[in-house]
């Protein structure tokens, strides 16, 4: 691994992040602490009904079986209780960190079917868009998904390569792909207008209807090594979003990868701009 906790705690205060990193375990997981206020408890409640209304309309139909499969989100998530019904399903499980964490230990805990989750919510001022990742995005983004056998699989497999891709020094790279698919993805289905498919997007009240059905959204055809070679920021809707053609076509697009060539034609060269994308 190479970012220790003690300086990731510092780097984060610097930036202004939430989290509280002084209590993480090495792998930066700490414990849950199902200590939750009745005003988080309603805050979550509002977060859920607000955006279910949403997603029901323009989320992919992935994610939504998959929130049919998880079900009850009338409560503030007990991780431990979720993560024994995830490993009857796929096998996966979710583990609590302080917030954003390094590359390296987020990909090593996909490749062991963990998913890191926050444990600290967004206030009610942050109902609409929070700039870092909290509970709400990385529970009722990502997780539903993982109930998935296909997803699941594809999510470790992700994790897998990712460390692969860090090891040849393409760290950028792999997670500008992370990004623009499972983070910002959209996707078409059959018969149907787009989709959004990305978790960063499920999560955001603005930014998924901007997204899926702003004409001032700016949407490319995916394309894989373009897409590890476009830059992003994490505090702003995104300046283009990428469209798979379909779950199947973004996993073969990764299987197929000649990731070495990739990082080695792009490695130390200057992020695209997005507005020639
Ligand atoms: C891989 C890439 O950096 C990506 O944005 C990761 C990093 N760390 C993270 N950490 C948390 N808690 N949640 C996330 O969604 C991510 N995403
Ligand atoms: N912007 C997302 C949260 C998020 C931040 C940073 C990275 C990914 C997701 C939301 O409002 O829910
Ligand atoms: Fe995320």
């Amino acid at each position: 691994m190479t970012m220790s906790v003690a300086d990731y705690a510092r780097e984060c205060a610097a930036q202004g992040l939430r989290g509280d990193y002084s209590v993480c375990r090495a792998d930066f997981t700490v414990a849950q602490g199902y200590d939750y206020s009745t005003d988080e408890q309603a805050v979550w409640r509002t977060l859920c009904d607000r955006q279910t209304k949403l997603t029901r309309k323009l989320a992919h139909h992935s994610y939504l079986d998959g929130v049919a499969e998880l079900g009850l989100l009338d409560q503030i998530p007990d991780f431990g209780a979720v993560s024994e019904k995830l490993r009857k399903l796929t096998g996966w499980e979710i583990v609590a960190v302080p917030g954003l964490i390094p590359a390296a230990p987020f990909f090593d805990h996909l490749a062991h079917r963990r998913f890191p989750v926050t444990n600290w919510l967004r206030t009610r001022q942050e109902l609409d868009y929070i700039v870092e990742p909290d509970m709400f995005h990385d529970f009722f983004g990502h997780v539903p998904a993982l109930t998935q056998p296909v997803f699941a699989d594809f999510m470790q497999m992700y994790g897998e390569k990712a460390e692969d891709v860090i090891a040849l020094g393409g760290d950028e790279m792999i997670t500008r792909l992370y990004w623009y698919t499972a983070e910002y993805g959209l996707m078409q289905e059959a018969g149907q207008p787009l989709k959004a498919f990305g978790a960063g997007l499920m999560s955001s009240f603005t930014e998924l209807q901007f997204a899926v059905e702003s004409r001032d959204a700016h949407h490319v055809a995916f394309d894989l090594e373009t897409v590890m070679r476009t830059g992003y920021e994490i505090d702003k809707f995104q300046r283009a979003y990428f469209v798979l053609p379909s779950f199947d076509a973004l996993r073969d697009a990764f299987q197929t990868a000649d990731m070495a060539g990739i990082v080695g034609r792009n490695k130390g060269k200057p992020a695209l701009d997005l507005a020639a994308v």
